[in-house]
């Protein structure tokens, strides 16, 4: 492999957000059995951020609007209200070709290397394929032939396979070719939809590796979808934990994995693989029963309800506030920021009347969105009845 590649490179020092969607609510006009249309509410007031640089896990159940969160970041899908900030801007305010420039700078690798590849196109094609839709991207064809070459470089492949088609490749060759052509319009957002679930477990970390790699030499940052906990505790920074169209709990990984404070992302990570064998004996399993309602008819109150094995009557009418828990420093409460008022975490009480959790002292900051009644400790009790 060369040495260096032409790509411009990004490296960002600054953190700050990229992109962020605040209460952003999608909704599907769905047939019903007998005649007329119902709305499916597939996100419901979801407030996220993604920092520069920085690759943010996106977990929860199938069909908890993970998706369909990720087309919108994508700029695919409008919302029917709420904000989408991106790098300053509303994409969603544009039109026609600037609308086209900005979609130009989130691209998308897919789950699946054998089907979203057309097995009649070479390499080549497939990398190249984007800049037909930005054709003054690369407007000439040495250009072209060029960033391929470069594009193969990078992802570990090798000039000569510009010519074979999808078929001759292996899973994971596969999946370096989607991500090649996720780079070819040189990005600064990849979302990567369950990049690593379709390839046998000896290649998936290979996978993750070039992206971890990818990301330190571009500065690209990724939204990474995964029902895999141990994938997303490997790569992710920071996690989004999605129920029922909402974000109930984000935070820095190393938190939401060891500390979660909504029982939901209590459950999730109970269950979730450790290599750590003590911790695997010792760590007390939350069985959720049930299925995740339908969004055509989530619960009231607390949509988490139904399943949740600490819910009583009061959840049933009440929508837990969003509540962020600072660190709290020695002897002094922590404070908090509540959507429906300001709350201090360990002090106060959210305008819903539910208590806040109080934070442990020195604890990192958590974003703990939709406050449940009964917060767990770190063992995954309840803190209080
Ligand atoms: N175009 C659409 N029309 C109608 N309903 C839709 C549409 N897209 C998604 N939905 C519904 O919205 C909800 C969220 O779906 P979404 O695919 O975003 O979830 P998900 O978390 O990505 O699930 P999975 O992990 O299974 O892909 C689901 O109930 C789904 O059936």
């Amino acid at each position: 492999m060369s040495e260096t590649v032409t790509l411009p490179r990004r490296w960002a020092a600054d953190r700050g957000p990229l992109l962020s969607a605040t209460g952003v609510t999608k909704t599907f006009r769905v047939a019903r059995n007998n005649a007329g249309h119902n709305r499916l509410t597939a996100l419901d007031g979801v407030d996220l951020q993604l920092n520069r640089g920085e690759t943010l896990g996106l977990v929860g159940e199938s069909g908890c609007g993970k998706s369909t969160l990720a087309r919108v970041l994508l700029l695919l899908e409008r919302p029917d209200s709420g904000e989408i900030r991106f790098d300053g801007v509303d994409p969603f305010a544009l039109k026609g070709r600037e609308l086209l420039a900005w979609r130009r700078r989130v691209q998308m690798v897919f789950q699946d290397p054998y089907a979203s590849l057309n097995a009649r196109m070479t390499a080549a094609d497939i990398i190249a394929e984007p800049w037909r839709t930005h054709r003054d991207v690369m407007p000439t064809a040495a250009a072209r032939a060029a960033r391929v070459r470069e594009l193969l470089d990078l992802v570990g492949l090798r000039e000569g396979d510009a010519e074979r088609y999808p078929q001759e490749f292996s899973g994971g060759q596969r999946q370096r070719i989607g991500i090649a052509r996720a780079l070819a319009l040189d990005p600064e957002i990849i979302v990567c939809d369950e990049p690593v679930s379709a390839l046998d477990l000896s290649v998936q970390a290979q996978v993750l590796n070039l992206l971890t790699d990818l990301r330190q030499q571009l500065g690209v940052s990724y939204v990474f979808i995964s029902h895999d906990l141990s994938v997303v505790r490997h790569v992710a920074d920071r996690v989004s934990v999605m129920y029922l169209g909402k974000v109930v709990e984000q935070g820095p990984t190393e938190d939401v994995f060891d500390r979660p404070l909504h029982p939901y992302t209590a459950a999730l990570m109970s269950a979730a693989p450790t290599l750590d064998r003590a911790e695997g004996r010792s760590r007390r399993r939350i069985l959720l029963e049930g299925e995740v309602p339908s969004p055509l008819n989530p619960p009231s109150g607390c949509r988490f309800r139904t399943r949740c094995p600490y819910a009583v009557a009061r959840c049933a009418e009440v929508e837990p506030a969003a509540v962020t828990a600072e660190p709290k420093p020695s002897g002094a409460g922590a404070s908090g920021t509540g959507s429906s008022g300001p709350a201090a975490a360990g002090t106060a009480t959210p305008a819903t009347g539910s208590t806040a959790a109080p934070a442990a002292a020195g604890a990192p900051h958590v974003e703990h969105l939709g406050l449940c009644h009964f917060p767990l400790d770190a063992s995954g009790a309840p803190m209080h009845s």
